[in-house]
């Protein structure tokens, strides 16, 4: 279903921002139809634009997306890491006017709670995608000093196709519901309006919260979790510590995690979870947003979650060494 209301709204007249242009901001702003007007928040501000080649369905294209100036923004798309949200809203925070409405982009829980008591005048919305896409390198960065014309080249892979759904989170006017100005029906590659989006939040958390941290402990692809008798009862245990802990949150879970988790898992089975790239490049992982999500919920209600403990202390130390 598309956002019901935003088709009355002429979308091209729109102005888009995108804050980070990694590979899910360069793959959602290549995906924005042309006539839009799409302006990159990039974390490096002194780029006159973000330019970018993607590469999809065997073809290359290239793409340059203008750095905001001073444009009135519509809708502000925050597509950097979970850990990196906070840190994106101070050095955009004034691009963003109270009209602007803003959409969270990323896994992981608790960024929107931070961000939403942040921007209270500010309509949150919320996104969560199954697209696959990283950044191969960077190709050169170009400097022209005759015209102080600094331009960044990236490259990304859009390794496997998938859906981004999109909904209301929070916001001043919750009772009427509002819609996003943004007509999806009009963006490239798959993009869905839903209505209860937290439902779709948590499902990704609790498939990210399994896959991820075993993945890093196992130091293997997905699949492997599968090949291997005492892993995959690890995967079983947490699965269910995980289902368990959801019931008693009352958080929406309509399948069978176990099941979903092993299915995904073998979907998957040749790509390294994000997370394990994440320790292999020693970057900062989404954990706090993933399991410690979880960790700071049960402990408000004094409630155990041992295996998800140990899995959190294990990847807070490989990232501390
Ligand atoms: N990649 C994928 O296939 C998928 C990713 N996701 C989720 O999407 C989210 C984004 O992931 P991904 O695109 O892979 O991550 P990337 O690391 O590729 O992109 C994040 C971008 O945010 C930028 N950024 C960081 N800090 C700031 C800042 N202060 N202001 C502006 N920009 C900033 C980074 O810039 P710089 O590099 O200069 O720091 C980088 O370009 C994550 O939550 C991830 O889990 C979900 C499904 C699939
Ligand atoms: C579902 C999974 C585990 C697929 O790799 C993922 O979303 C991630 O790596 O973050």
């Amino acid at each position: 279903m598309n956002n019901p209301d935003s088709a009355s709204l002429n979308s091209s007249s729109l102005n888009i921002g995108i804050i980070g242009l990694g590979a899910i901001g360069c793959l959602l702003s290549s995906q924005m139809p042309k006539g839009f007007n799409v302006f990159a928040l990039p974390s490096k501000t002194n780029l006159k634009s973000v330019d970018f080649q993607l590469d999809k369905y065997d073809q290359s294209s290239h793409y340059s997306i203008p750095v905001w100036q001073d444009e009135r923004l519509d809708v502000i798309i925050i597509c950097c890491k979970a850990t990196q949200c906070l840190s994106a809203l101070a050095l955009w925070q004034h691009a963003i006017d109270q009209h602007s409405q803003i959409v969270l982009l990323q896994n992981g829980m608790g960024q929107h709670e931070l961000i939403a008591s942040k921007l209270p005048n500010n309509t949150i919305f919320a996104a969560s995608t199954t697209e696959g896409a990283y950044k191969k390198e960077v190709a050169h960065k170009k400097d022209n000093d005759d015209n102080n014309k600094n331009n960044y080249q990236q490259h990304i892979v859009h390794a496997g196709q998938g859906i981004t759904h999109w909904g209301y989170y929070s916001g001043p006017n919750k009772a009427s519901k509002p819609t996003l100005k943004l007509d999806l029906s009009q963006l490239e590659g798959q993009h869905k309006w839903h209505n209860h989006i937290e439902e779709i939040l948590f499902a990704k958390l609790a498939l990210n919260a399994v896959i991820n941290p075993l993945t890093v402990k196992y130091y293997c692809h997905n699949g492997d979790l599968l090949r291997n008798q005492a892993m995959t009862q690890e995967l079983e245990d947490l699965c269910l510590e995980t289902e368990r802990f959801f019931t008693a949150m009352k958080w929406p879970l309509d399948f069978n995690l176990t099941e979903k988790v092993k299915f995904i898992a073998e979907l998957t089975a040749k790509n390294l979870s994000s997370m394990l790239q994440d320790i292999q490049a020693k970057r900062e992982t989404e954990i706090d947003f993933i399991n410690g999500y979880l960790l700071n919920k049960a402990n408000k209600i004094n409630y155990n979650l041992p295996l998800h403990q140990k899995l959190f202390e294990h990847i807070k130390s490989l990232q501390r060494s």
